[in-house]
């Protein structure tokens, strides 16, 4: 059973050398809840999810997970709450595709312990979920960018963590299995997880998400509810895109305007 939990960046700072990638930036995951963060290219995104996992750590501020500082978790213990899907990764090795959704359940294991029977069960639930159990025992380094993207999903829901990352979840992906990937994220939300999710699409964001976090130069420009916050205003001075937002099934759709020759 996974335990609730929220995450929160507090005020936290991260620069680069001379390059300050992250500003005072607050942001609240909640138990339950959908949030994604959106922004321009370049502006913190990935960065903040990588904070989020402690992969990184702050130079101001802290990151809280249920109300205790990250720095106080080991990792592995961290690895049992918090899983990320990364932008994209290599595939180690000549590893099938089963092996690389159990390297999701290395945060269950111990160094001496052989797979479990719930590593198992684990291992099968989440090439189900991403309908790539057809896929189970081909080399994950031969498969399809889209086909890598599902099984790497998988792999990331064999964690069976209460917090789950997505960074640009439905890259590579078909339509089909970007509303697949979306709708398994938001139902894990409405389940009791916590799930942030890094999108590019506002519809999408808009249509999934309970709440969005706008980014922009490492600093947190506005969050709330997708409708309310992604207006044409914001939409023009964050990303410099002249937009009509089209209101319709409790979600706002952004048509550019070049696009519509209105410009
Ligand atoms: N290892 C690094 N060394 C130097 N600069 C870095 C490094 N990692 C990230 N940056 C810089 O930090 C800034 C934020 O990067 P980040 O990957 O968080 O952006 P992002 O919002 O996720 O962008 P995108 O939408 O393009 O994926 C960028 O200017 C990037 O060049």
């Amino acid at each position: 059973m996974i335990s609730a939990s929220s995450l929160a960046l507090q005020n936290v700072g991260y620069r680069i050398g001379s390059h300050q990638i992250l500003s005072d930036l607050s942001l609240a995951a909640t138990q339950g809840r959908f949030l994604a963060i959106v922004g321009p290219n370049g502006c913190g995104k990935s960065t903040s999810l990588r904070m989020m996992a402690g992969l990184i750590k702050p130079a101001a501020g802290q990151v809280v997970l249920d109300g205790q500082p990250l720095a106080q978790f080991t990792r592995k213990a961290l690895s049992r709450q918090v899983a990320l899907l990364t932008q994209s990764g290599q595939v180690p090795g000549n590893l099938s595709v089963r092996e690389l959704v159990g390297m999701g359940r290395f945060a269950h294991q111990t160094v001496l312990s052989r797979a479990s029977a719930q590593d198992d069960a684990a291992i099968e639930a989440a090439l189900v979920a991403m309908d790539v159990q057809d896929l189970a025992d081909r080399p994950a380094a031969a498969l399809s960018g889209g086909q890598l993207q599902r099984c790497r999903m998988a792999m990331t829901l064999a964690q069976d963590t209460g917090v789950l990352l997505l960074d640009e979840p439905t890259t590579y992906l078909d339509l089909r299995f970007q509303y697949g990937i979306l709708d398994k994220a938001r139902a894990l939300a409405r389940a009791g997880r916590t799930v942030v999710a890094v999108l590019h699409d506002f519809t999408q964001a808009s249509l999934y998400a309970d709440e969005v976090a706008v980014l922009s130069q490492g600093r947190l420009v506005a969050q709330g509810a997708p409708a309310a916050v992604l207006d044409e205003r914001l939409v023009a001075e964050v990303f410099g895109v002249r937009t009509q937002a089209v209101h319709a099934h409790g979600a706002v759709f952004h048509v550019p305007r070049s696009a519509m020759r209105l410009d």
